[in-house]
Parts: structure tokens; sequence; C-alpha cells
């Protein structure tokens, strides 16, 4: 399956993994949010079944946290959701608003930013854009990612003079740059410390409520989780073990009882009931 996954503008996991190189939409060519829909998705290493009959349907525009224990599943799904690596069984397509298949012009953004220290951070986002973009152009939409991010003003900095939280909102403007119509974020803050990450996660709601891409986030922080996302798959064993809306309305707050509830629910649901 073609997934319109440019990969070098991803980081060199992404050049060394088997998305195809080289191709990608163009932003004119911005598909919009992409629908997800998934029919008994399995994954097996070597004999070892990682994913097990996944179904699921992810509207055009929705944000989705997947959770679960250590080894459950969750990053070998969203490297299927990528075009990093192939399902053994079963299907992945993505449809746009109208109903049709399309390309996702999928992104991925991992826990690390995985910068180019030899490029300023303008043109560690113009990689974003790929090959064969005029540099006019290339640098104005570059600049207006940066903006996205609140970070133009670091936009001749080296990735080496940022903060590790300034560093991740580069990562994310390189993804954004090109128009995703899927972001699929891999424990984007899970090295940030605990302040750097709350803003990290209202500057991902905010990027989210404006830019309308679909999003599909990892994390292991189910507060987390039930901040950013409309809704929060539980992963156990590679199966779909709770499917839970979160319906509270934007901008949510840490702490707030309703959230809370809903923490407790999955921590039940991943932990197991004591
Ligand atoms: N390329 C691979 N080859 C063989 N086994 C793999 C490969 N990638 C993942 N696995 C196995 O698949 C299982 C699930 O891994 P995965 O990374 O998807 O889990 P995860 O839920 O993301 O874990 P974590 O929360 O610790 O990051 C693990 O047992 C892992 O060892």
């Amino acid at each position: 399956m073609r997934h319109g996954f440019y990969a070098l503008a991803e980081g060199l996991e992404a050049a060394e993994g088997s998305a195809e190189h080289g191709v990608r939409e163009p932003a004119a060519n911005a598909v919009g949010p992409v629908a997800i829909r998934l029919r008994n998705v399995e994954k097996r290493f070597a004999g070892n079944q990682v994913l097990r009959g996944i179904d699921l349907d992810v509207p055009a525009g929705q944000f989705i946290a997947i959770v679960g224990k250590s080894g459950c599943g969750k990053s070998t799904l969203l490297r299927l959701l990528v075009g990093l690596d192939r399902q053994s069984g079963g299907s992945i397509t993505f449809a746009d608003a109208a109903g049709e298949e399309a390309e996702p012009n999928a992104r991925i953004v991992f826990q690390e930013p995985r910068l180019l220290p030899w490029a300023d951070v303008l043109d560690n986002v113009v990689v974003g854009l790929g090959e064969g973009v005029d540099p006019r152009t290339a640098r104005r939409e570059a600049l207006a990612a940066l903006d996205e991010v609140q970070l133009s003003e670091k936009a001749g900095q080296w990735p080496s003079r940022l903060s590790g939280g300034q560093r991740q909102r580069v990562a994310l403007a390189r993804s954004l740059v090109s128009k995703p119509g899927l972001l699929v974020l891999d424990e984007p803050l899970g090295a940030l410390d605990a302040l750097t990450r709350i803003t990290m996660q209202q500057l991902l709601a905010r990027v989210w409520r404006e830019l309308g891409f679909t999003a599909v986030l990892v994390t292991h922080d189910v507060s987390e989780a039930v901040n950013l996302a409309d809704r929060v798959i539980v992963l156990d064993e590679g199966r779909v073990a709770l499917d839970l809306a979160v319906r509270a309305a934007h901008p949510r707050r840490h702490g707030d009882p309703e959230l809370a509830a809903l923490e407790r629910q999955l921590l039940d649901a991943i932990l197991g009931k004591s």
C-alpha cells in the first residue's frame, strides 16, 4: 500500500525503514484530514503475534490516543499506520472527507526530535517538504509552520542551542509543514519535564484544533491521553481492550474531576482492577 509517506523528513528510523522514499504529496495537494479504517489487522514477527484482529474506525479529524502496557503493540500499530511496516493480515485504508479512498500524507513525530545538527531550525523544517519545492515557497511555508509552534524567532538558530521542548516543537513544525492528513505521535512528549510537557500538550491541542488533521497519539500517560484525545483506545496483548470516548470540552484542565474519572477507568483497564 502506498501511503504517500516521505521518509527523510521524519528522521533516520524512517530513512532506514521500509517506507517508500521520495513519495510525497506537495502541500498544495494536501488531502485534508483522513478517516482511518482497520479491519482484522494482524502483525506477527517471526511467529510472535503482536497485533490480533484489530478493527477500528477513526473519523476524519478525530484525535485518538492509544495506551497500554509496555510491549502491548502500540508502536507497532503506529508503524503500520504510517507505512513504515506492513501488517501480516487484514487491511488498513484511508478516506478523504468525501469518503473516497485517499493517500493520508502521513507524518510521524518520535520521542526524540531527530533534527539535523548541521542545519539551522528553518532548514530542519524545510526538510519536511521534501525535494522539488521552490526555495522561496519552502522558506515561506517553513516559517509559517514555525509560527504555528511559536518558534519563528529561532529560525536561524542551531538545534544544539535549543531546549528539549523547543527541539520537539521544531520536529512538530517539520511534520506540519507538508499539511499532513494524518499525524502520528509516538510518545512525543515522553522525554520532557513535567511542566514543559503540560505546555506542549496545550500547544499540541491548539495546533490540532487550528489545522484539523487526524491525530493518533501513543502515550504512557493516561492524563495526557484524556487531556488531548476525543477517544482513548486501550491495547492489551495486541487487542483492543477498551474504546473510551472523552467528551469534555476544550480547552481541558489537568485535575478536572470528569477527566480524573476517565483516567481511573483507563488505569483499571490497563492494570486490571485490584
Ligand atoms: N521489528 C521487530 N522485530 C521483532 N519483534 C518486534 C519488532 N518490533 C516490535 N517487536 C515486538 O513486538 C512487541 C510489541 O512492541 P511495541 O514496540 O509495539 O510495543 P509498545 O506497546 O509500543 O511498547 P512500549 O510501550 O514499551 O514502547 C514486543 O514484544 C516487541 O519485542
